[in-house]
């Protein structure tokens, strides 16, 4: 039953179909853009949900419940100069039947598969984040603005399994991150079956670079390289938006006015572009993942998003295991009553709790190691102990132990899977007076004084960061700075649905078969065609 509060800001509007366009598409999800005159809607889009399919039921059907559980059970940890959260909105059924009609050429084949839910009416209305930019500071109000370019990344998870319920036989999974297990199964799933256009590259085989632990390491280097080698081969993982143009990423393919972009923002001629010229040899996207490599360090996003997936203490195979636990203790079959009656308890938003549920979260720690009195001996003898003591405190599990696992096993999943949207343009340069930041309580002369190199952003104002590039490999002139501004948000944080649980659990020894049989024949792929993933 839906709060009354959260229904407060749902209004009617007579939105005309003709006035939205195609923009993007998920799983769930499909993005609408406005291109009308009126002022509320302009440079706004909406996100509309497509009919579930079987196994990917929505955890919270109504959007205002999903704004909800972000406001309240994410975003407290994340920070809300992070969050992107809009209005709901009720549609009629036919502007989502005309809608249908209207962008069903533009929509990709492999998303077209499941059609708009015309009975889900309430919708979200958020800003477009590929045209959207905080003012600037006060100082540069005047400037004239310059090309926005936004890269979305969509980073996953950036923790090890650390669980004593994998079984003994596949602890492989407590070095290899669950990113570069994907990549090996999905090529050997897709090696059978038509490519899609989005996947790219992978056709050429896996992703090896990009590493999504390297990513949440928060050394800028090991940033810079693992950003670099997903900027090569982007698959589904990183798209560019020139203005509010899709260019590059999720099968498309024009780099081309990708780096043209990069180029403008980074190196646009003038004292600031000393020593990186038009004729430079160098990759324009590999300097700008240099600068967003230090934006997401000087950021808090990542270290703060990865808490949030470090609540994955169970694995996917620990998580089958309890959410099993869970249905014996209502009394019965997963599909049955009682398993309806397990996921009930899920579906209720979980409230953060830092202190791990009152001591639950100890008495049910299942990482490896993490045990009181770990005992005597090593290797496989002790794993495979470990293991079934593990099976059997899963036995022990109360209810209430099993919902707190579960719950927080959800949350991780949801924050393994969203979008950062990260917008950059290029401050006003030398000539524009020093840029200070604008501080609501001090008013804006706090710093005046003391010109900022780089600062993070505030809910309503962007970050700065001052941008040395390195000089290049085979020697060169020192480079100037460029300042850039930037806002950063996060999309698609929702919450997971509990049939998420048992559906990936029963899947994973498929995933990890395919996935040991494609190992050797993809890694010799890859290997193959290292240079035809390049995006030069
Ligand atoms: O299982 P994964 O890691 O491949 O993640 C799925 C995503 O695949 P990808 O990021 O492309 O690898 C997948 O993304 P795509 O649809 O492939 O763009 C979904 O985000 C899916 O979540 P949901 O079912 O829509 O809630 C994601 O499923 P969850 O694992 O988050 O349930
Ligand atoms: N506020 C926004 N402004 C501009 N583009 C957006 C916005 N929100 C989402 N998008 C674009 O739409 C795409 C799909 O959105 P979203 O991730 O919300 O869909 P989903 O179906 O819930 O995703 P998933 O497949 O992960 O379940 C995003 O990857 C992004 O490119």
């Amino acid at each position: 039953m839906l709060d009354p509060a959260l229904s407060a800001e749902s209004h009617c509007e007579d939105l005309r179909p003709d006035e939205w366009v195609y923009l993007a598409e998920g799983n769930l999800h499909v993005l609408l853009a406005y291109r009308g005159q009126c002022a509320r809607f302009r440079d706004h889009v909406l996100r509309l949900l497509k009919v579930r399919h079987g196994g990917e039921e929505k955890a919270l059907y109504d959007p205002r419940q999903e704004r909800h559980y972000v406001e309240h059970v994410v975003g407290p940890v994340l920070g809300h100069q992070y969050l992107e959260t809009g209005t709901s909105l009720t549609v009629t059924p036919s502007f989502l039947n005309e809608v249908a009609k209207q962008i069903m050429p533009h929509r990709p084949a492999r998303r077209a598969l499941y059609d708009l839910d015309n009975t889900a009416c309430t919708v979200e209305c958020l800003r477009d984040l590929t045209r959207f930019f905080p003012p600037m500071p006060h100082a540069t109000l005047t400037a004239q603005s310059t090309c926005q370019l936004t890269l979305e990344i969509k980073p996953k998870a950036g923790y090890h399994s650390r669980s004593r319920l994998v079984p003994p036989a596949r602890r492989f999974k407590f070095q290899e991150s669950r990113f570069s297990l994907m990549q090996r199964y999905r090529f050997a799933v897709l090696e059978t079956q038509a490519l899609e256009p989005e996947w790219g590259d992978l056709r050429e085989g896996p992703n090896w670079g990009y590493s999504p632990p390297d990513l949440f390491s928060g050394e800028v280097e090991k940033m810079t390289r693992t950003l670099q080698a997903l900027i090569r081969n982007p698959q589904n993982f990183c798209q560019v938006f020139v203005g509010p143009r899709l260019v590059y990423g999720r099968g498309e393919r024009q780099v081309g006015l990708a780096r043209n972009a990069a180029r403008q923002l980074l190196l646009p001629g003038g004292a600031c572009a000393e020593g990186f010229g038009a004729e430079s040899e160098e990759d324009p996207m590999d300097i700008l993942m240099e600068a967003v490599a230090q934006v997401l360090q000087q950021e808090c996003l990542l270290p703060r998003l990865l808490s949030l997936q470090r609540l994955d203490v169970l694995d996917v195979e620990g998580a089958g295991a309890v959410m099993e636990r869970l249905v014996g203790l209502c009394g019965g079959g997963e599909g049955s009553g009682p398993g309806a009656a397990a996921r009930g308890g899920l579906t209720s938003s979980p409230a953060w709790d830092r202190n791990g549920g009152g001591g639950a979260g100890r008495r049910v720690d299942v990482r490896d190691g993490a045990a009181p009195g770990g005992g005597a001996g090593t290797g496989p003898m002790r794993s495979t102990r470990k293991h079934k003591e593990a099976l059997a405190t899963v036995q022990r599990l109360s209810q209430a132990e099993c919902l707190f696992l579960l719950h927080r096993w959800l949350i991780a999943l949801g924050a393994s899977d969203c979008s950062i949207m990260l917008a950059i343009r290029r401050c006003p340069d030398e000539a524009a007076p020093p840029l200070t930041r604008f501080s609501p309580v001090l008013g804006q002369d706090a710093y005046s004084l003391q010109p900022l190199e780089s600062f993070c952003q505030g809910a309503s104002e962007p970050g700065l960061l001052s941008f040395r590039p390195k000089p290049p490999a085979q020697g060169g002139r020192e480079r100037g700075a460029v300042r850039l501004a930037y806002a950063m948000r996060v999309v698609d944080l929702g919450p997971k649905p509990p049939t998420k649980i048992l559906s990936k659990a029963h899947l994973e020894d498929g995933i990890i078969a395919a996935a040991q049989k494609a190992g050797s024949s993809a890694k010799g792929a890859s290997q193959r065609s290292s240079g035809a993933v390049s995006t030069h």
